[in-house]
Order: structure tokens, then sequence, then C-alpha cells
């Protein structure tokens, strides 16, 4: 298997959570978005990453690709019960939702947009507060698929909070809890580079938005 990523990609690193949860083997290719080689437009259909390479199979979008991955190295991390199952993949989707959410949050263009945004966001952490359980992960003992969609999300938001005193969880106990599990897991910490961190806020910086404005200056 040959993943297509871009370093900074949250899709991606959902795979290489899932990839890594199931000691899968694989390879990883990485390009540059901004400039996308022409091998990668002519076998990805949306233009995107992440996309799988299996032979000369080609598998897109991050929730196929971990299901696809989860079904071939077994024991499987999506529950055993169609019905939670179904509700996971709703929840996988949200999460994709709120991904977007997040990207809208720092590359906002003006204090206006930026509070939009943050209040979209924040609604999404209501919504996701309201159907959490005792945790620790999304399903309660077990650690899922979902969980993997929902990892580099939380991960950007850590250091969101890092570079500016802007609480995501004040009065979301669950959601707060199920950050810290997430952020802690071991294939959390090792799906992106060591300098990752650097990485990400240069980019929010080189997006000249209002996040950019807001962390000038700050260091993680
Ligand atoms: N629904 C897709 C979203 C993937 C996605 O948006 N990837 C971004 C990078 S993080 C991308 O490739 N963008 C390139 C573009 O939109 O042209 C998935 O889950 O895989």
């Amino acid at each position: 298997m040959e993943l297509i990523s871009f370093r900074l990609c949250p899709f991606v690193q959902r795979s290489v959570i899932t990839l890594q949860e199931k000691g899968a083997e694989f390879d990883i290719t990485y390009i540059d978005l901004a400039d996308p080689p022409s091998w990668f437009l002519a076998i990805s259909p949306f233009g995107k990453v992440p996309v799988l390479r299996v032979g000369d199979s080609v598998v897109f979008e991050s929730a196929v690709i971990n299901e696809y991955v989860d079904e071939v190295t077994p024991p499987s991390l999506h529950p055993s019960d169609p019905l939670i199952r179904a509700v996971n993949r709703a929840w996988i989707e949200f999460g994709s939702d709120l991904i977007f959410k997040q990207y809208g949050l720092y590359t906002a263009a003006d204090e206006e947009t930026f509070e939009a945004k943050r209040h979209e966001v924040l609604t999404g952490l209501r919504q996701l507060e309201d159907v959490l359980g005792e945790g620790p992960w999304f399903n309660g003992a077990d650690f899922a698929l979902v969980d993997t969609a929902y990892a580099p999300l939380f991960q950007r938001f850590e250091l969101l909070e890092q570079w500016h005193a802007m609480d995501f969880f004040e009065g979301l106990p669950k959601v707060a809890a199920w950050h810290r599990a997430l952020v802690e897991r071991p294939t959390t910490t090792t799906s992106v580079a060591e300098d990752f961190a650097d990485d990400f806020r240069n980019y929010i910086a080189k997006t000249e938005g209002y996040a950019a404005r807001l962390y000038a200056g700050r260091t993680a």
C-alpha cells in the first residue's frame, strides 16, 4: 500500500493513524498541494489527498481508505453492531465537517470572520459533548475508527490553544477528556513529523489571515 500525502493534511493524518494502529505496512509519498504533480492529478478524482494505491487500484476519501485498511488488517477497529457502526460513520462525517470549520478559523481574513468561524467550531464541539459517553473513547472503553478520525482535529486545537489563550473546551468536560486521550495516544504523536508544530504555525503565518496576526510573535 502506498499513501499519497501532503505533510499538513489532517485527512491524510487520519489514514496514517489508522495504518499505524493496524500495524499495516505502507509506503508514504509526499506531494506539494500548491503544485501537484501531473501523475497525482491523473489518479486523484477530486485532486485531493489522501489517496491510497493498492496495486493498480486507487482508493480515495480518508473514511473509505480507513475502512479498507481496517477490513484487510483484522481485528476490526469498527464496532461489531451495525447500528453503532452506522452511528460512528455518521460522526466521522461530522468530524470531517468540523475539520473544514477549523480550517476556516485559521484562514479567516478578519476578526469578524474569525469570530463567526470560532462560533461554528464551538457549536460543533458542544454537539459532540452531547453525544459522548463516559469515555475514554467515543464508544467507551474501545478505541475505534471514529477516534482516528478526530485525533488530527484535536491535535490542531491543542496547538491553537498553546499559541493563544483560547479555550475551546470550557464547559465541555467530556470533549476535553476525549481531546486529552486523543492527543496523548502514541499513534497521534507519531503520525506527524517531529517539526509539525512549527510547520503548522508557519502555514498559518503564510495565510496572513486574522489568526496569523493574532499569533504573530508568539512561540509554541
Ligand atoms: N473528504 C476528503 C477531504 C480531503 C481534503 O480536503 N484534502 C485536502 C488537503 S487537507 C486537499 O487535498 N485539498 C486539495 C484541493 O482541494 O485541491 C477526505 O476525507 O479524504
